[in-house]
């Protein structure tokens, strides 16, 4: 091979033979490495077709479809470009898919946050809107449902969230019919102020309504508190819980706080991003404090490059509520409260 080199290439054979070596090493690098960068291309296209590796989002190219520029420029021309072969490639590969996870509750917890935060990683895609697919759509089916789900990449988890589900009774059977593997998380958030929370919500539909000391009470002598308004329901964590467990064991639930999620959101996603077994990408770096709004906020919201916080309806001021209605509403979910920390295996602090 080497003499075949030597006349080929008409290397001077009165060199000594170690120069002639040397040179002819040389030669040979400078081929392997011109053959190397010519076929790089098509190569790494092989090895994507052969070998799938994980695709990840941000490796996603601008061209893909529904990327602003692009449609602008197909639109004015009137013809649609014929997406890159890697392009097609990828649109083969997503899929809608039934969510793997989903954040079941509960109602003013801080869910909206938690799933905004989430869906900066690259590899979470979420449905924006609530499907409330488990409580009031379940008759449309599991193809209706999927159909409302983003593309995903095989290895991208699919996400949805709706509060509601953490109260509803048919919920843990139906969802554990669809997948018995499906990842649950629960943002919760001290009971009291949760309640305020929604009674804030409601009052700021509905104006009108009586008082939430009033509703709070069966009969505000004896002190009897109304467990049948929604607002005080939703708040018994302990008894909504003992319904889930009798379809999914406790390790499948994570739970979330909402206290922490707002003191320390990098510290609660660091602990989300494990359980649903996602490389830790969302850290501190994500977030700051953004003194206006008094919340933390992303510096930069999915697919954009500028900070966001969660809307006007999110972290509204609170009515002043008669602290010694506050108290008695303590001293009713304290026991349940323990029984709660007792079944999660954590401590809330919320006493
Ligand atoms: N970062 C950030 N920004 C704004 N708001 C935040 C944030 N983190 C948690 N929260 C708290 O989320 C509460 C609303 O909870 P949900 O999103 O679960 O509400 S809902 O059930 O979807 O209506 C909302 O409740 P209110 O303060 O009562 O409005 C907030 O306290």
């Amino acid at each position: 091979m080497g003499q075949r080199l030597n006349r080929c290439l008409d290397v001077p054979v009165a060199l000594p033979p170690l120069r002639r070596r040397l040179l002819l090493l040389s030669i040979m690098l400078f081929l392997w490495l011109y053959m190397f960068y010519s076929c790089a291309g098509s190569c790494a296209g092989l090895a994507a077709a052969g070998h799938p590796r994980r695709p990840r989002s941000p490796a996603l190219p601008p061209l893909l479809p529904g990327e602003p520029a692009k449609r602008t420029a197909w639109r004015s021309s009137g013809q649609r470009p014929t997406p890159q072969p890697h392009v097609q490639l990828l649109q083969r590969l997503r899929h809608k898919r039934l969510p793997q996870a989903i954040i079941i509750g509960v109602k003013k917890g801080g869910t909206r946050a938690l799933l905004e935060f989430l869906r900066v990683h690259p590899d979470v895609r979420a449905v924006g809107a609530e499907p409330h697919f488990f409580d009031r759509n379940y008759e449309r089916g599991l193809a209706w449902y999927r159909d409302l789900m983003p593309k995903t990449l095989e290895g991208q988890i699919t996400m949805e969230k709706t509060p509601s589900y953490f109260v509803t009774k048919e919920a843990p059977a139906r969802i554990s019919s669809m997948s018995k593997g499906t990842k649950l998380i629960v943002v919760v958030r001290d009971p009291v102020t949760r309640a305020i929370s929604d009674y804030t919500q409601t009052l700021s539909k509905k104006p009108d309504i009586p008082t939430f000391e009033s509703l709070t009470f069966k009969n505000r002598t004896t002190g009897l508190i109304d467990t049948s308004w929604s607002a005080i329901q939703i708040g018994i964590y302990a008894k909504h819980l003992e319904n889930w467990l009798l379809y999914f064991p406790i390790g499948q639930i994570l739970f979330v706080s909402g206290e922490r999620l707002i003191s320390d959101p990098a510290g609660e996603l660091g602990r989300v991003q494990d359980f649903l077994g996602l490389k830790r990408i969302i850290t501190d770096k994500h977030f700051y404090f953004n003194k206006t709004k008094g919340f933390p906020c992303l510096k930069k919201a999915e697919g954009s490059s500028k900070p966001h916080c969660l809307g006007k309806t999110k972290g509204r001021t609170h009515p002043d509520i008669d602290q010694e209605v506050v108290q008695r509403l303590r001293d009713f979910y304290r026991p349940f409260n323990m029984k709660f920390y007792q079944m999660t295996g954590q401590d809330f602090g919320w006493d």
